[in-house]
């Protein structure tokens, strides 16, 4: 098939019609995916892995780009990021595995994540690092940009991850402060923006698996942005299910971990709905999750008896009741049973257009 254009390219290879032989002139290939930037906007992984390898100029280069998260590594070792273009201002948080900095990058407010220097696991610090780097690329508005990061080569001598800057609050700060008013269409709203950033992250084959409201920004606009992806993982494009190479998902807080994750069984893309519908119910209730309970009898009861975070006392009218109806059918035991996140994004769209 004669690549023509930008549209022509995209339908021979979301088509599937991919065979290597039927993409005539690599040359070609390569002027129109310069031109109109498709590596990863409009082919998205599946552009890096069939259509890269053509492009490589070598065996080596070839065989990285086959490797998941190579495009990844290979474009971040380009960068040609320096830490002298970043002006680190005020701390704005610090977790287990870095500090964040409001900063200047490039004329533009940035966050900055600075990898602390000395850790107690420096492998899952690693790890965390590799793993924030699935978003780059990502190009989504309810999704933190990760705009560039030092090379995972010069990882020893100090690893920095630089953001774009998404305010100072985040979704639990929101719940837990009273004057604010979470009313249901903030409810909806709030939801809806969040299932849209994982449905846009499980198309790129990535689950976040440490969703919960303090890793929800809410820039001063009001738009909810999904962050810190230090526990992502990637799915393998044709099962669906993860690597057994790739570690093991003990991280997370778990009241937003499903029953499978603690079983200890492969997650899935549905442990991030999971999660989702504890955060629904997070906001309907403004409670902390099993809050004084105790953990090991919660995940017990989660696993054993599917005991779920109690519905909130109050007065439900017919749209709260179907409100709880969605998140009880995210929270479901059978991860098969969860609606998937565009499902979700959908329903939740439909319903904002009738509030
Ligand atoms: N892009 C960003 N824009 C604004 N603030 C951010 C950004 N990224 C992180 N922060 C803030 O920086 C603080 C530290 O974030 P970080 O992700 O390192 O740790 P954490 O989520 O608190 O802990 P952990 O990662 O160990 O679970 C948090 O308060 C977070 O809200």
């Amino acid at each position: 098939m004669q690549i023509k254009n930008e549209h022509n390219l995209c339908s021979v290879v979301k088509g599937k019609k991919y065979s290597l032989s039927s993409l005539k002139g690599i040359n070609q290939c390569q002027h129109i995916l310069r031109k109109y930037k498709l590596f990863r906007k409009k082919l998205g992984q599946f552009a890096k892995r069939i259509v890269m390898p053509v492009l490589a100029q070598n065996e080596n280069q070839r065989d990285e780009f086959k490797r998941p998260h190579a495009i990844v590594c290979t474009r971040h070792r380009n960068a040609s990021f320096r830490k002298e273009e970043v002006v680190l201002g005020r701390l704005l948080g610090t977790g287990g595995f870095g500090s964040v900095y409001r900063g200047k990058y490039k004329d533009s407010t940035v966050a900055v994540k600075v990898m602390h220097r000395v850790t107690k696991n420096p492998a899952a610090q690693l790890e965390s690092f590799k793993a924030e780097l699935n978003t780059i690329g990502f190009d989504h508005e309810n999704i933190v940009k990760t705009i560039t990061a030092t090379s995972l080569e010069t990882f020893d001598q100090g690893a920095w991850i630089v953001m774009e800057y998404a305010g100072r609050r985040t979704l639990q700060s929101l719940v837990d402060d009273d004057s604010v008013s979470l009313g249901p269409r903030r409810r909806v709203k709030f939801s809806q923006q969040i299932a849209e950033a994982l449905k846009y992250a499980h198309d790129m084959k990535i689950v976040h698996l440490d969703l919960k409201p303090a890793n929800i920004l809410i820039t001063p606009g009001g738009r909810c942005k999904v962050a810190d992806f230090g526990c992502s993982q990637k799915v393998e494009i044709d099962t669906g299910i993860f690597s057994p190479t790739q570690r093991s998902i003990l991280t997370g807080t778990f009241a937003y971990r499903a029953p499978e994750l603690l079983k200890g069984e492969a997650p899935s893309k549905k442990a991030d709905i999971y999660a989702l519908a504890v955060i629904m119910w997070q906001l309907l209730s403004r409670q902390t999750p099993f809050s004084n309970e105790n953990q090991h009898v919660v995940i017990f009861g989660v696993v054993a008896y599917g005991q779920r975070p109690k519905h909130p006392e109050i007065e439900v009218d017919p749209f709260e009741e179907s409100y709880r109806d969605l998140y009880s059918q995210c929270w479901l035991p059978c991860p098969l049973d969860r609606p998937t996140a565009g499902e979700i994004a959908e329903l939740l769209n439909i319903w904002r257009g009738y509030m």
